[in-house]
């Protein structure tokens, strides 16, 4: 016996339960498949715990760096992990609760179960089909462990949000934004925790200006950073420590190591042999731009996709859009990949949209790239005895001057991006950014009265 449905979402991940619960509202009859927890990465692993780790490490720093400038006599007796990590627990919770009423509203059918294509339009779960005209694969990736002796005494990220205890000294391996946000949190919260990277910095394809600040932060703030830092294997103590050893000679002993040192599809397992899906070498799924596979009928998106962008509004949008395509009145719908706008949780927070100043250079000619940038102290820290510094750069190209890339870091500036980023895709000048009255006292307004 199988089945029918008019839609099957293989994946309950952000991707996957944006484009059901929108087929669903366009009338289509959906079944949503999830192997663990409905919510995929964001909301269980990823975004949420992240976010709110970086909250409880927020407060640690208004306590310990800026309360006492500004008056307190705070006195903090005890952090407890435990009581963070509940909490955090219980937010997910109440997410997975808003996702069921979600689906019930929306009528689609939610299946707990793996997975697996065992025809070009049949799912198997438990010994049972499934089949749908149209299938989405929105299986996400997981985590990438380095292959070194003795690699496997460490954690990944999904290891980081089961840890219960928080521990004293802490290495994170890698120079990507999760590298950059966990050690930021685990420092903040009071572990001895070292940062290592493979080469000069940390995030070294982003635009200078924020990679400079970065590694300046660290210096003055920590985490304590390890350049030129190439894992050669790990040693388990006898008291149970870690000890990494470098690839040139040096090592460093901590109670957990994390590895973050990039991720990898999660499409092995599912049966695409018995499809015409096509992947590139990596395993990622190769789709046109209208999230077609090269199967008839089976569609992808989120971070299985090859050149995709992984994150999670990206992986929604384009869940949605698909969905408005098949279901819905919008049958050219199409995600637009271009100029989308990124913040990375780090301390000092970092936002950033469309390209490099070595990016536009290479792209329009230095003589067609001018480029407008600022340095300040936060004011929230600027009252304290630790100061913090906000740098902010425009990159512009052309004649008109059109901002093409906008890049900053500092205090706010998570929630500064957005709205500039709406600036950009309308295709604002500098003259346009310009225009607008500065919004005082803000770091934001630093945005509108740069000066070249
Ligand atoms: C630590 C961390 C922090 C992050 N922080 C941010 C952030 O702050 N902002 C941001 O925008 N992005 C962030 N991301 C990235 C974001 O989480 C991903 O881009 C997003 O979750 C991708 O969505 P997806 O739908 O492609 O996959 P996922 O959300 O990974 O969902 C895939 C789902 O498919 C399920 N699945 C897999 N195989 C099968 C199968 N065979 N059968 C049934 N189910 C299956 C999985 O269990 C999973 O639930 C972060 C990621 C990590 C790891
Ligand atoms: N704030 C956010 O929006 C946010 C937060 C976390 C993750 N994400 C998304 O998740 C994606 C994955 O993040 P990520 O940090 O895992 O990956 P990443 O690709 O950004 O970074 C991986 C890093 O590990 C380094 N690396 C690779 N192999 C290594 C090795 N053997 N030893 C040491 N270092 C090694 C790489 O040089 C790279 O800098 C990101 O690209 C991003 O799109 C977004």
């Amino acid at each position: 016996m199988t089945q029918e449905f008019d839609y099957i979402c293989l994946g309950a991940g952000s991707g996957g339960i944006a484009s059901a619960n929108r087929a669903a509202m366009r009338g289509a009859k959906v079944l949503l498949i999830e192997a663990k927890q409905v919510g995929g990465t964001c909301v269980n692993l990823g975004c949420v715990p992240k976010k709110v780790m970086w909250y409880g490490a927020h407060i640690a720093d208004a306590m310990n760096l800026y309360a006492k400038d500004y008056g307190f006599d705070v006195t903090v007796n005890k952090f407890d992990w435990s009581t963070l990590v509940a909490s955090r627990e219980a937010y997910i919770g109440r997410i997975h609760d808003a996702y069921g009423r979600g689906f019930a509203n929306n009528k689609v059918t939610l299946l707990e179960g793996y997975g697996r294509f065992v025809n070009g339009n049949t799912i198997e779960v438990d010994g049972k089909h499934y089949s749908a005209k149209h299938i989405l694969i929105a299986t996400g990736g997981a985590p990438s462990f380095p292959n070194i002796p003795g690699a496997e005494h460490g954690i990944d990220s999904d290891g980081f949000f089961g840890l219960n205890e928080q521990p004293k000294r802490v290495a994170v391996v890698g120079a990507g934004y999760i590298a950059v946000e966990l050690a930021g949190v685990m420092h903040a919260l009071g572990s001895e925790t070292h940062l290592l990277v493979r080469k000069h910095a940390p995030l070294r394809n982003f635009d200078p200006i924020l990679t400079d600040a970065l590694v300046e932060a660290m210096a003055l703030d920590g985490p304590t950073l390890h350049t030129h830092s190439v894992p050669k294997e790990v040693l388990k103590n006898a008291d149970n420590s870690l000890t990494l050893v470098l690839e040139n000679g040096n090592s460093v002993t901590v109670d957990c190591l994390i590895w973050a040192i990039g991720r990898a599809p999660s499409t092995n397992n599912i049966g695409l042999e018995h499809t015409q899906v096509e992947r590139d070498e990596k395993g990622y799924i190769i789709t046109d731009a209208q999230q077609n596979t090269s199967a008839e009928g089976i569609y992808c998106v989120g971070d299985i996709m090859a050149g995709g962008v992984e994150l999670t509004p990206v992986a929604v949008k384009a869940g949605r859009l698909l969905s408005e395509r098949l279901f819905g009145a919008m049958p050219d719908a199409k995600m637009d990949y271009n100029l989308i706008p990124t913040v990375v949780f780090s301390h000092p927070p970092i936002g950033t949209m469309g390209l490099t100043e070595p990016e536009a250079v290479t792209q329009y000619g230095a003589d067609k790239v001018k480029v407008y940038s600022s340095t300040f102290t936060s004011m929230y820290t600027a009252v304290t005895a630790h100061r913090q510094a906000c740098k902010m750069k425009l990159v512009c190209a052309g004649d008109n001057e059109v901002v093409v890339g906008i890049h900053g870091i500092g205090f706010g500036m998570d929630e500064i991006l957005q709205g500039f980023g709406v600036a950009m895709k309308m295709g604002a000048t500098k003259a346009d950014f310009d225009s607008v009255v500065a919004i005082h006292p803000t770091g934001a307004e630093e945005f509108v009265t740069m000066r070249g």
